[in-house]
Order: structure tokens, then sequence, then C-alpha cells
């Protein structure tokens, strides 16, 4: 949904957001914006020593990585996007900016600063505008900061290195995160709560009110600027598409004319009033874009298969620019079928058209194409050719309340042979772009064995024992799936300490571990079946020893949209469902886990920690 017109102006443009931050790609999706992310390679290490204000320092930061991204994706496309947005996050104490910790004591010492005391939080944010001109890059640069005040309250040395402890604080300006664990150290907050986060969406949208609809003479009254108008203001002015500046279409009288009945195109929609027979005018509500988006959606996930099926963005990995009829016959497909294809894809951010052709936009070069760490080609194939199906039982599902099509189409998602290969390619590739973070979320120095139960190809065992040098991990997974683990084993970078045990952790005895995980593997089954699990790991795991459960954990205000399709997905896949945090931590504490702690792996993926309780 889009609420704001102003939000909606962005939606034709190819918009860039040069940043890392899931943070900030988190608000500006919820806020509807459509956008790449290309993280700045700016390195930030400005002189801070030269800038008069820390907030001066954040917003060069910000217009250094903005540019960055805009001028590498000049040369790379010889055409750049149209809006580039970087932004650059930092804490300020006692005249001293802070900005993400080092390593734990640099954490330590930040916090210990913040301890007790008030201090600021600056979001610096560049929004570049790029145009070609003769094949060079032009650039228009706006840009603006946002102060927020945060008190701690008086944290004791433990809670600190407990924070400290949890992983969070490594990724974030001032060493912690206001949105998570973070926020039990904050007193109080004064001013916009999105901009600590790392993104002031408030004061975007104002300014991009201000460089989309400068106010004209008429209007200077009217739109007050020291707040964001309100929606039916914004309504007025995205009813002018061509903006403010034609007199033509003035608007006198202020935004409560339009519910009256009169010929002001600037109040009213073009075509949305009409009398009819009685003489009586009418009014047609506005274009209700995001709700046609909703309703096309299918339309644009059943473009990105078809083109990931078809392996356009392979052939466009290899060679590119090329031409739609070069691409048809690399295809096999039809020229004029072809072009439109690739055509939507140019409008949904996948590819890009120049002159000489097509090519991959970075997203689908690092995601989209087959090959490649990162590549999601076999999440978006197992979509196409098994969730599709399993999704026009939607209906059937929530009206049984159960997973129809479990009992119908499959016992398991990796039980049918056709499908078993394309699953692991889906999940491992969702792995290696959360398992990373999943085995940071904690600090797990203090085990040596680990046993990943239903760890498929290894993925995040991998992560695992980079992270850990001491770390031996054994991957449970069936006999099935052991066997073309192989396929996904990457080139010379096998290492000793991990080993694959072919079995079923429902019947098979659990091999020996200190530390066992389920990675997305409790969601699939119903109560009954993780309390099985969970007796036979409790069975296994020693006091002292661990429980580490990477799952989308349900919690109130966050980051509902992104596990919403997982839990339909759940819904018409398997038995299983989606839990809180305290059902989680009542079925770890009832199979003698303890302490349970929760951390956050990024967009849609969280991790909670138990340790194994000596037996009363
Ligand atoms: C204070 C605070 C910061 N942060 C985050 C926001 C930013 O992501 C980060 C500050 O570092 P930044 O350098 O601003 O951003 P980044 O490195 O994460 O991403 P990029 O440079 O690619 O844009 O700290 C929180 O998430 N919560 C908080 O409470």
């Amino acid at each position: 949904m889009v609420l704001s017109p102003v939000i909606r102006k962005l939606l034709h443009k190819r918009v860039v957001l040069a940043s890392a931050s899931p943070r900030r790609r988190e608000i500006l999706s919820h806020a509807g914006l459509r956008f790449e992310v290309v993280p700045s390679r700016f390195k930030e290490k400005l002189d801070k020593a030269s800038f008069p204000t820390p907030y001066a320092y954040a917003i060069e930061t910000a217009k250094q990585k903005a540019l960055e991204v805009a001028s590498r994706m000049h040369q790379k496309d010889l055409r750049a996007p149209d809006v580039v947005i970087g932004a650059d996050t930092i804490v300020t104490v006692g005249g001293l900016i802070l900005e993400k910790p080092v390593d734990k004591q640099d954490a330590y010492r930040m916090l210990s600063r913040l301890n007790g005391k008030e201090h600021s939080v600056f979001t610096g944010v560049a929004i570049v505008h790029c145009c070609t001109k003769d094949g060079q890059l032009d650039t228009e640069v706006s840009e603006f900061h946002e102060e927020t005040t945060v008190k701690f309250s008086e944290l004791s040395e433990e809670l600190l290195w407990e924070y400290i402890d949890s992983g969070e604080p490594m990724d974030k300006a001032g060493g912690y995160g206001i949105q998570a664990l973070g926020g039990m150290l904050v007193e109080y907050v004064h001013g916009d709560f999105l901009n600590v986060v790392g993104f002031p969406l408030n004061h975007f949208c104002k300014k991009l009110v201000e460089l989309y609809y400068p106010p004209r003479r008429k209007d200077v009254q009217r739109v007050k600027h020291d707040s964001i108008p309100p929606v039916d203001t914004f309504e007025n002015l995205s009813d002018t598409e061509q903006g403010s500046s034609d007199p033509a279409q003035g608007n006198e009288g202020g935004s409560h004319r339009r519910a009256e009945a009169g010929g002001d195109r600037g109040q009213i929609p073009a075509g949305s009033q009409g009398a009819d027979s009685n003489g009586t005018v009418g009014i047609t509500p506005q274009f209700p874009a995001g709700l046609l988006e909703l309703i096309d959606g299918f339309k644009a996930s059943k473009a990105l298969f078809t083109a990931c099926k078809l392996k356009v963005f392979d052939v466009l990995k290899d060679e590119a620019p090329l031409k739609a009829m070069d691409i048809a016959g690399k295809i096999d497909a039809s020229v004029c079928g072809t072009e439109r294809l690739l055509d939507v894809c140019v409008a949904l951010g996948l590819l890009e058209k120049a002159d000489r052709g097509y090519c991959n936009t970075d997203l689908a070069d690092l995601h989209l194409a087959s090959d490649g760490e990162y590549s999601l080609h076999g999440l978006a194939m197992h979509s196409n050719d098994h969730a599709w199906n399993l999704f026009t039982d939607l209906e059937l599902a929530v009206r049984e309340g159960a997973n129809v099509a479990f009992g119908r189409k499959a016992e398991h998602p990796v039980q049918s042979k056709q499908t078993k290969l394309q699953f692991m390619r889906a999940m491992h590739g969702l792995t290696n772009l959360t398992a990373r973070q999943v085995a940071t979320a904690f600090d797990l120095s203090r085990f040596t064995s680990a046993c990943d139960l239903g760890g498929c190809t290894g993925a995040l065992a991998r992560a695992l024992t980079q992270q850990y040098p001491r770390l031996k991990v054994t991957v449970v997974d069936l006999p099935e799936v052991i066997e073309h683990v192989p396929c996904f084993q990457p080139e010379g970078r096998q290492t000793e300490r991990i080993s694959f045990v072919p079995g079923d952790f429902f019947k098979d005895d659990l091999p020996e571990a200190e530390l066992y995980l389920l990675s997305r593997i409790l969601h699939e089954w119903p109560d009954d079946k993780v309390h099985e699990l969970l007796s036979r790991v409790s069975g296994s795991c020693k006091p002292g020893g661990g429980i580490l459960v990477a799952e989308t954990v349900l919690e109130e205000n966050r980051a509902a949209r992104g596990s919403l399709p997982a839990s339909l997905n759940l819904l018409v896949r398997t038995q299983g469902r989606e839990r809180s945090l305290p059902e989680y931590r009542r079925l770890l504490e009832q199979h003698g886990f303890w302490d349970v702690r929760l951390a956050h792996a990024g967009d849609r993926l969280d991790v909670v920690l138990g340790t194994r309780a000596s037996p009363p």
C-alpha cells in the first residue's frame, strides 16, 4: 500500500537505495517505495574535525555513499538510475561522534559513554537525482538531516556485557539497536524513532514534497511545510501530476473543498466527476493504484519465474547487452513473446534496457542467475513449479484450517523425487543469504561441537565453521538429501570440520553434540511433532549444552508483512506454523532448556538460544 502520493511519484522512477542497512530497506519498503538495493562502497573515513557540526559530517557521508553508487552504476550500465538515496546515522555524546563499533571492547566503550545519559542520533540523507547528458553523468543533490534525542537508563556492567554478547551492537551506530534488545536500555526518546533506526521517513517525505511539488504562491498559506501535509492534501498533490507549477490547475480554497461539487481539477482527479441523468454530480474515488498492484502481483511473480525458467538472467550474465531477437534465439522462444517478457522485467527493475539492448540489473546478476553463492534462482523455480500449485488450494486450506494439500499432493516438501533437488537449491540459496547472521546472532564460541538437524546442504554449518575456528559440525538429514550434497559443495572450500550423516531425526539416534541447531525446521511441524523432536534433542544434549532455533518469530509490530506469505505457505504446504517467542520459550522450557533468548538475524529470520539445565 502506498499512503503517500509523494512516494507514488517515485514508483515510475528507477530508485536505488545506496545502503546495506536492512533497517533502511525495511523502513522504505514498508512505506511502499519500490527500489533496488546497491550497497555503497564509499569508505566512511572523512575527517570529522573538518566539519563544523556532526550532522554536516553525516550529510557529507550520506552524499558520498549515494554518489559512489550513482557513478558506479553509470559506468557499468552507461545509464544511471533516476534517483539514488544515501543515508548515514551517527550518535553523538559529549562532543564525540560514535559510529559502528569495530569490536566488543569498542562497543563496551561506546555503551559506557551513553550509560545513564542523553545523547543525539543524527541521520544525514542525500537524495541524488541523476541524468545522463552526452554520456556523462549529471547529478543534482538534495540533502537534509534529522536529530533525535535518546536517554539511556543507568545500566550495570553485567547488563552491558550481556547486551554486547548478544551480538546486536556490532552493525549499529553507537553500538545499540533501539528497535530490538537495545530498546530495553532506553528511558526515553524525543523525536523521530525511525531516525534512530537509520532513516527519518517523515522528513524524507517532506523533502520529496518540497522537491516534487514546489509551493505555488497561492498554496503557500495552505500547505504547511513544518509537517507532512494531511493525507487529503497529498491526494490533491498527486492529482496534478505535472506538479503545482501550472497555475492553470489552480487550487484555491483549501482541501475541505474536495467534497464540494465544482470544476476544481486540483481537488478532484480529472474525469472523476460526472452528472447523472438527474443532474446529480457524483465523485469517483481516487484511483486505487496500490490495490491494483496487489491484484496484479501474481503476474509480476509469474513473469519473474518465467524469466528464471527460460534462463534469461543466465544468458545476460554471460553476455550483455543483447537485443530481444538474440535473447529469443538463445532461450528458444518467440521474438515477440521474449520482447514483452523482457520489457516487463525492465519495469520490475530486474533488467535494464538501453539502445544496445538488455542487461541484468545488479540484483538479477546476484540473485536471479542460476549460479553464485547468493542465487535465489532455485527458490524462484521451487515457487514456480511447486508452491504456485499449492497456493491454488489456499481457499480450501483456509476453509479447512489445515494443509489440505499435505495429504493429497506431497507428504513432505522433499519427498517427491523431482522436487527434491529443486527444494534443496531453494533452501541453499536462502540459507546462504542468512547463515552468517544466524551464526553471529549469539556468541557461540563456547561450543566445540554442533549438530545441525535437517541441515540440508550444510550452508549453515559452513558459516558456523568459518565463524568459530574450534567448532565441528555434524549435519543430519534424510539419506535422499545427503546423497545430493556434493552438488552444493563450493570448490576448494569444503571444510574438514563438517560431516554429513544420513538419518531421520525422528527415528535415528542423534549424534552427540554440545549445541543442537534447528534452522527452519520446527515451523514445518505441528506441536506434537515439535515436542517429540525437542524431547529427543533434550535427551541427547548434556547440561550446559545449547539449542539454537532459527525461525521467523512472530512478534507484535515487527515485519509482520514479511512473515505473512510464509505463514500462508505453511498453511497450504505443511501442518506446521510460525510461533511467537513466548511459544518457543514454553516449548524449550518444557524440554529442559532455560535462559531462552532471542536475537534478530535479518529481515525475516530470528534466532532463539536456550541452555540445557541439569536434570532435577
Ligand atoms: C542507533 C541505531 C543505529 N542503527 C543502525 C542504522 C544504520 O544501519 C547503522 C549506522 O551505520 P550507517 O553507516 O549509517 O549504515 P550501514 O553501515 O548500516 O549501511 P550503509 O552504510 O550501507 O548505508 O546503525 C540501528 O539499527 N538502530 C539504532 O538504534
